[in-house]
């Protein structure tokens, strides 16, 4: 378990993160949510000691962290950023081996977890492993990352909005393949977003936060019933409830005539949020709605989707 208690981060006379207290539940997936400046990376920093707290402390399974040296503290967490920090010289494999290597394990050893490792990221180690990190596409760099962290088998990851660089349809499959090692592994992981969706999909918990005091922490079915205040329940309404009523409505129901030559079919019965992420995904601003029997097609424009979503 880890244990922050009354943790707090001055910078000046600015409190970045004040008085925050909460328990992190061996084998859960935490996310810390909050707008830009609100002090979740500081506080994610604190937790592998990147940033000495001003006050307060933490303790993992009961220990506190501030009794070990800070590089013999971070071989073991892994920390996963934006834009993955992969060395650029050196290949997947290598990356990847960083620590292990460090922690000097036999080389079959780290070969083996190099290519498990690669395998549970769904990346073929025949085809990655000896590759570099400028031949990769962005979100295999990020996986590349995400195994460097996790390597030497971390009980703990913490990961600062590591999905922040990829294009949203990648961005959804990344998080679901983080989600499904962090099961078979049985990881803790700490992970810090200002997207309130993606903290939806991935959070068991949810920790808000807020000019650097934490408002919320709870599952996310309690900060969607129960809301602490009113800025919780502000950043949940506003995150969700316009793609919740775009999922409501159809591609028939909001298709408009007009000229549909040369644009990609899409079926009259999807909803529009699944419609949204096919024309971002393709990069299309508009696509053809197939008209009952004997008519013919209708317009479905990028435009139309965003009025009704911000109509909402
Ligand atoms: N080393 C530092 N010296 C002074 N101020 C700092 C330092 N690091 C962070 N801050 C300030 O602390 C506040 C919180 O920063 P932090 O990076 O924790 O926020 P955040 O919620 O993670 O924001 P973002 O999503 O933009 O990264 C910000 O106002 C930032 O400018």
């Amino acid at each position: 378990m880890i244990e922050l208690e009354n943790l707090t981060k001055r910078y000046g006379d600015v409190d970045v993160v004040s008085d925050v207290s909460m328990q992190i539940q061996p084998g859960s997936f935490t996310v810390v949510v909050g707008q830009s400046g609100s002090g979740k990376s500081t506080l994610l920093r604190m937790v592998n000691r990147l940033v000495e707290p001003t006050a307060g402390r933490v303790l993992i399974d009961g220990r506190d962290v501030a009794s070990l040296p800070g590089p013999t503290l971070r071989r073991g967490i892994g920390y996963a950023i934006q834009g993955h920090g992969l060395f650029p010289h050196r290949t997947v494999a290598q990356n990847i081996a960083t620590v292990p290597t460090l922690l000097g394990w036999p080389k079959a050893k780290i070969r083996a977890r190099v290519a498990e490792l690669l395998e549970a990221l769904q990346l073929d180690p025949g085809q990655f492993a000896a590759k570099y990190p400028d031949e990769l596409s962005g979100g295999e760099q990020q996986r590349v990352g995400v195994a460097r962290a996790l390597a030497a088998g971390p009980n703990i990851l913490l990961m600062d909005e590591p999905f922040g660089a990829l294009d949203p349809i990648i961005r959804v499959k990344a998080q679901d393949d983080v989600k499904a090692i962090q099961r078979r592994f049985e990881t803790t992981i700490l992970l810090v977003t200002h997207d309130m969706e993606e903290a939806f999909h991935l959070g068991d918990a949810i920790a808000v936060m807020s000019g650097g005091k934490l408002q919320q922490y709870g599952s996310p079915e309690d900060l969607l019933l129960r809301p602490a205040n009113d800025y919780v329940s502000r950043l949940i309404g506003s995150s969700d409830r316009a793609l919740r009523a775009l999922s409501l409505k159809t591609a028939r129901d909001a298709a408009e005539s007009g000229d549909t030559d040369g644009l990609f079919p899409i079926a009259p019965d999807a909803n529009l949020r699944d419609a949204l992420a096919e024309l971002i995904w393709r990069g299309a601003d508009a696509a053809a709605v197939s008209g009952e029997a004997g008519t013919p097609p209708r317009r479905l424009s990028l435009r139309r989707i965003l009025a009704l979503g911000r109509g909402a």
